[in-house]
């Protein structure tokens, strides 16, 4: 990676006077320093964004702009080894990890709006008028503009391109605005847009942090049409604001708190692997991990002491070690939130059944930001770590008698991102499913994604659908044209 990573607009390379440091969070060195954007380098972003859509990027085609977002994903796929290792670099996840979900994943979203987009089909209504001629109503579709994407840094690449990758596709100019943690493979996006062609100013780039920085200028500047977002919901109250005044469009995907629901008639061995994974993935930094967990009473126990040999079980360390499978959380700061927690818990009466502090190495890892995967029991559902967002390899577990009850339980949250429910009879499944306030449910699994589908949550956790169709709804507009025949 460069020494400096720099601000792409207009298909230029910008250094602003400003720079910040990117750490890597496996030994907490110095990865390389970023250009943070100032005013007039947002304000060049979208001018740059406003031209393209104005320009030779707003007026292509659909199949040519699907044409050249394939080879956008050509291109990260020929240089897929530069956006392992710089997602690597910046996150300190396993190699297994980015080189299986997030990197396939960046060239995959660029791939499957390419697609759909081509094949989107417009509305149309034929009507009766009092004359007996009738009318004819056809809707025509047009981009939003420019379009600001904000990124959080659990999963860089993947929930950039996310919505980057249906923005373009759907003919709009974009600005990117990666996570101030992870600036690395955004910018290599950027490199791949200028390799493969992509028009002046359809794809721009901004690094910085939220507020005060490149993130409040570009959700407040008067030029952005549209903002989507992926974060906190704090933060998605803080974007909503300033989207106001201007009443933007706007999308966004944020925290969760969310529940699994196990029954005793659960295939025993596949539901504790697959809660293994549900708690303990990207270090527990995935939006959609686990960290309520409701046990039919039954098996409350040996669940308990199964999780607990698995959380004992997982290899913390680098992420090019073999057999790795948890690396490190992503900041100093985060590490501390999350041991924030770990206290908090034992001051609420928490049983800790394993981990609850950090790991000693005996190496340069003791500068790095890892925490021991960590279970508790024995609290109520109103402890605060049975109520609030914690973001690290953390859950709890309760036992729960009934299905009416656990639903309740579930459903007891200001969050509504996703649940799973496990249980080997399929009638009940659904009927809890359907019952469970949340965007997305899965049933005998956890993050099993076909892009196809609606995805989004309810409540605190967010906005609106994206994925598939439901992205180029939003990142498009419909026009009614009316025709008196
Ligand atoms: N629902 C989902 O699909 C989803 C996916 C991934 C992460 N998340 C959530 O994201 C959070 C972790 O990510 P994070 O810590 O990077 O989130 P964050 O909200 O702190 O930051 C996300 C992005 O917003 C920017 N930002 C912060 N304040 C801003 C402001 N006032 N104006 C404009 N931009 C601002 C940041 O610089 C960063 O790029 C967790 O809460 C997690 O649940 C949700
Ligand atoms: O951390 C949140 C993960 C979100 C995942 C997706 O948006 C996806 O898989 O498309």
């Amino acid at each position: 990676m460069a020494a400096l990573l720099r601000n792409f607009a207009g298909n230029s390379w910008i250094e602003t006077g400003r720079t910040f440091a990117n750490v890597n969070p496996v030994n907490g060195t110095k990865v390389c320093d970023v250009s943070e954007a100032d005013a007039a380098t947002v304000a060049r972003a979208v001018a740059a964004a406003r031209r393209a859509v104005e320009g030779d990027w707003g007026r292509m085609g659909d199949a040519e702009r699907a044409a050249l977002l394939h080879k956008v994903a050509d291109r990260m796929e020929a240089r897929f080894d530069d956006f392992l290792a710089a997602e690597i670099a910046d996150t300190g996840k396993s190699h297994s990890q980015a080189r299986t979900i997030d990197i396939p994943r960046g060239a995959a979203n660029f791939r499957i709006f390419a697609d759909l987009i081509r094949a989107y089909p417009n509305e149309s209504y034929e009507m009766t008028t009092p004359d007996g001629a009738g009318a004819l109503n056809y809707s025509v579709r047009r981009p939003l503009g420019v379009v600001a994407v904000i990124a959080p840094w659990n999963l860089p690449l993947l929930l950039l391109t996310w919505k980057v990758a249906p923005a373009m596709a759907a003919g709009n100019a974009v600005i990117a605005k990666p996570s101030e943690e992870t600036p690395s493979t955004a910018t290599l996006l950027a490199e791949v847009m200028q390799e493969v062609g992509i028009p002046a100013g359809a794809f721009n780039l901004v690094h910085g942090f939220g507020p005060g920085s490149a993130g409040e200028l570009l959700t407040t500047h008067p030029g952005v049409d549209a903002i989507t977002f992926t974060g906190e919901s704090r933060t998605g109250t803080a974007i909503m604001k300033a989207a106001a005044d201007r009443v933007k469009p706007i999308s966004f995907e944020l925290g969760g708190k969310n529940p699994a629901v196990i029954f005793a008639d659960c295939d025993f061995d596949a539901t504790v692997e697959g809660m293994a994974r549900a708690v303990f993935t990207n270090c527990g930094q995935v939006c959609m991990c686990t960290e309520r967990v409701y046990v039919e009473r039954p098996i409350f126990d040996r669940f308990v002491r199964a999780l607990k040999e698995k959380a004992e079980a997982l290899v913390l360390g680098r992420p090019e070690d073999a057999g790795v499978d948890t690396g490190p959380l992503i900041s100093a700061g985060h590490r501390d939130k999350v041991l924030s927690y770990f206290r908090l818990a034992v001051e609420e009466g928490a049983t800790v059944v394993t981990g609850g502090g950090t790991p000693r190495f005996g190496d340069d890892r003791d500068d790095g930001f890892f925490v021991q995967p960590t279970i508790w029991t024995g609290l109520g559902d109103d402890a605060r770590v049975c109520r609030e967002e914690i973001f690290g390899p953390v859950c709890h577990i309760a036992p729960f008698d009934s299905e009416e009850e656990a639903i309740a339980r579930a459903n007891d949250t200001d969050y509504g991102l996703c649940a799973s429910i496990w249980t080997q009879n399929l009638s009940r499944g659904h009927r809890v499913a359907r019952r469970i306030e949340a965007g997305l449910v899965w049933i005998n699994s956890w993050y099993l994604r076909d892009l196809r589908t609606p995805f989004g949550g309810v409540k605190l956790s967010g906005i609106g659908r994206e994925g598939g169709v439901h992205s180029l709804n939003f990142y498009s507009e419909p026009s009614n044209i009316c025709i008196k025949l």
